[in-house]
C-alpha cells in the first residue's frame, strides 16, 4: 500500500469514528464550545482584571443585548484610549501598569515604568540568533517557537513564584515588538530579497514608536502613525479569562508549567481565523470583495454575494464573514467602534475614503446577511468585531499584513501575564480539568491474526 493511500484510509475511518451527533449534546446536556444555551460562556471563574460586557441579565432571566463595553481593573477603555490621545502621550505603557498591578501608575511610577520597559527591548544575541534560525512564513509561528526558545536563556524559568512571574512577564511584554519586527524583517528579506535590518530599539520612546522604527526606519512612519499603533495597542490588550487564547494560558497555567510553555498555547490559540487571526482573514476577505463587487455602492449587490458566502457557495466556503460576530458583543464591539472612528479619520487623511465608505456598507450589510441568513437556529443579534476594521487601519500606517495577527500578540501578552499570575496567585486554585463522557460501546479486542 503506498503511504498516500494509507493516509487516505486513515482520514476516511477518522471521518465516521469522529462523528458525533448533535442531539446526544443535547441528551447529555453538554455545554457545546462551554457555552450556556442562550449562547452566554459558562461561568468557569472568577477575575479582576478584564470585564466585558456585551448584554444585561434581566429579573426574569432572558438577555438584554446592550453596547458593548470594556473595562481594564474597572476602568473603562474609552477613558483610557481618549486620555492618552488627548494628552498626545503614549497610552500602552500605562495599560500594561494598570493590567499587570491593578492600579494607574502616578506620573513618577508611569514614566520609571516606561524607562524600564525600554531598557528592556532590545533582544540578547541568542535569541537574535534564534529568530534568524527560525526563518518562516508566519511570524506567530516563528514568535511561539522564539518564546519556547527563551526557556533556554532565562536563569529561573521554571519559578512559578509571583515575584518571578512578574519579572518573566515584563521581559516578554517588552521582548515582542522586537521578536516580530526582526522576523517581519527577516521573511522580508528572504521572501522579498529586500535588505535586511536589525534596528536596535531606541531609548525614551513608547512601544508603539519603537515597534514602527524597527520595522521601518527613523524615515518611514509619522507621529499619526505612532498614535494609531499606541491606540491599537491598547484596545488589543486583555479581554477576561473566558476569550480562547487567554483560557489556554490559563489552562496550562493551573497545570503549573513554565511561563514560555504557557504563553506559547496563548499565540497558536489566537493565531486561530475565529480568534485573533480573523484580522488577517478580514484583509483577505475584503480583497476579494473588492474584487467582485462591481458597484461599491450597490447594497443588494452586496448582499446577494453575502447570501452566497453564507451558503458555503463562493470565497473559502466556511459559511463565514470575518469579522462579524462575537461570543459576548451583541450591539457593539467597543474596540471595533474605537477603531473604525480612526480609520474615518485616517482614510480621509490618506485619500482613502471610498474604501472607508466600502468597509462601512460591507459591515452594515454583513450584519443585516447574518440576521437575516436561511436556515438560522438563533437569531443573536451581531455586531463587527474588534478584528473587522484593524487590518484597514494597519494598512493606512503601512504595515503589512504578516504583522496583523502578530501585534495582536503583541498588546495582549499584557493579558495572558496578568491572567497567568492570577491562575497562579488565588487561594485554593486547582489545575483545570472538566469532563469528557465517553459515548462509544466497549470492543473486544481482536488479536492482530484475526483482523
Ligand atoms: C478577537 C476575536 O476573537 S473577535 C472574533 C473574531 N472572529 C471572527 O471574526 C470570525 C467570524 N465570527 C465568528 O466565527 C463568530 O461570530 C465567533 C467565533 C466570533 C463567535 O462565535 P459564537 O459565539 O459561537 O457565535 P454565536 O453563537 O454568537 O452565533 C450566533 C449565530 O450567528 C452565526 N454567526 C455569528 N458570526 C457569524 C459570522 N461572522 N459569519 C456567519 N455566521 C455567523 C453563527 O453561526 C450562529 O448561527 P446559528 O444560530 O445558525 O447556529
Ligand atoms: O472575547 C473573545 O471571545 C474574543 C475577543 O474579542 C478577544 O479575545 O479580544
Amino acid at each position: 500500500m503506498k503511504d498516500e493511500f494509507m493516509m487516505y484510509k486513515l482520514s476516511e475511518t477518522v471521518k465516521v469514528t469522529s462523528k458525533i451527533s448533535t442531539e446526544l449534546f443535547e441528551k447529555f446536556n453538554v455545554k457545546r464550545g462551554l457555552r450556556n444555551a442562550d449562547h452566554t460562556g459558562v461561568l468557569v471563574g472568577l477575575t479582576n482584571i478584564g470585564d466585558v460586557v456585551g448584554y444585561d441579565r434581566l429579573d426574569d432571566g432572558t438577555l438584554q443585548p446592550v453596547a458593548g463595553k470594556l473595562l481594564y481593573r474597572g476602568i473603562d477603555i474609552d477613558d483610557l484610549a481618549h486620555c492618552a490621545q488627548k494628552e498626545h502621550r503614549s497610552g500602552f505603557e500605562e495599560v500594561i501598569y494598570l493590567l499587570l498591578s491593578g492600579a494607574l501608575p502616578d506620573e513618577d511610577a508611569l514614566r520609571q515604568f516606561s524607562r524600564m520597559l525600554c531598557e528592556s527591548m532590545a533582544l540578547e544575541k541568542q535569541t537574535k540568533i534564534a529568530i534568524i534560525d527560525l526563518e518562516g512564513q508566519d511570524i506567530m509561528n516563528i514568535l511561539a517557537r522564539t518564546v519556547l526558545e527563551m526557556y533556554n536563556y532565562d536563569p529561573d524559568p521554571d519559578d512559578t513564584s509571583r515575584d518571578n512571574l512578574m519579572r518573566q512577564s515584563l521581559e516578554l511584554i517588552s521582548k515582542f515588538p522586537a521578536i516580530i519586527a526582526y522576523a517581519y524583517n527577516i521573511l522580508r528579506h528572504s521572501a522579498k530579497g529586500q535588505s535586511l535590518h536589525i534596528r536596535h530599539p531606541n531609548d525614551n520612546v513608547s512601544i508603539a514608536e519603537n515597534f514602527l522604527y524597527m520595522v521601518k526606519g527613523s524615515q518611514g512612519y509619522t507621529d499619526l502613525d505612532v498614535r494609531v499603533l499606541d491606540l491599537a495597542l491598547i484596545l488589543h490588550a486583555e479581554h477576561g479569562g473566558g476569550n480562547n487564547s487567554t483560557f489556554a494560558v490559563r489552562v496550562t497555567s493551573s497545570t503549573g508549567t513554565d511561563t514560555y510553555s504557557s504563553i506559547a498555547a496563548g499565540i497558536g490559540s489566537l493565531k486561530g481565523p475565529l480568534h485573533g487571526g480573523a484580522n488577517l482573514q478580514v484583509g483577505r476577505m475584503i480583497t476579494h470583495l473588492k474584487d467582485v463587487i462591481k458597484d461599491w455602492t450597490n447594497a443588494q449587490e452586496i448582499d446577494d454575494y453575502f447570501a452566497k458566502m453564507l451558503a458555503k457557495e463562493v470565497y473559502d466556503r466556511k459559511g463565514l464573514i470575518y469579522g462579524i460576530g462575537h461570543a459576548v458583543y451583541t450591539v457593539s464591539d467597543p474596540r471595533a467602534v474605537l477603531l473604525k472612528e480612526m480609520a474615518k479619520d485616517l482614510a480621509k487623511e490618506k485619500g482613502r475614503d471610498a474604501e472607508f465608505a466600502f468597509m462601512q456598507l460591507l459591515e452594515e450589510r454583513a450584519i443585516h446577511s447574518i440576521t437575516h441568513r436561511k436556515n438560522a437556529k438563533t437569531k443573536k443579534q451581531v455586531c463587527a468585531n474588534v478584528d473587522f476594521y484593524s487590518g484597514f487601519v494597519y494598512d493606512m500606517i503601512g504595515l503589512p499584513k504578516e504583522v496583523y495577527t502578530p501585534l495582536f500578540a503583541m498588546s495582549r501578552i499584557v493579558g495572558w501575564c496578568a491572567h497567568r499570575i492570577e491562575e497562579l496567585n488565588f487561594d485554593d486554585r486547582r489545575i483545570i480539568r472538566p469532563a469528557y463522557k465517553n459515548i462509544s460501546s466497549p470492543v473486544a479486542f481482536t488479536p492482530l491474526k484475526q483482523r
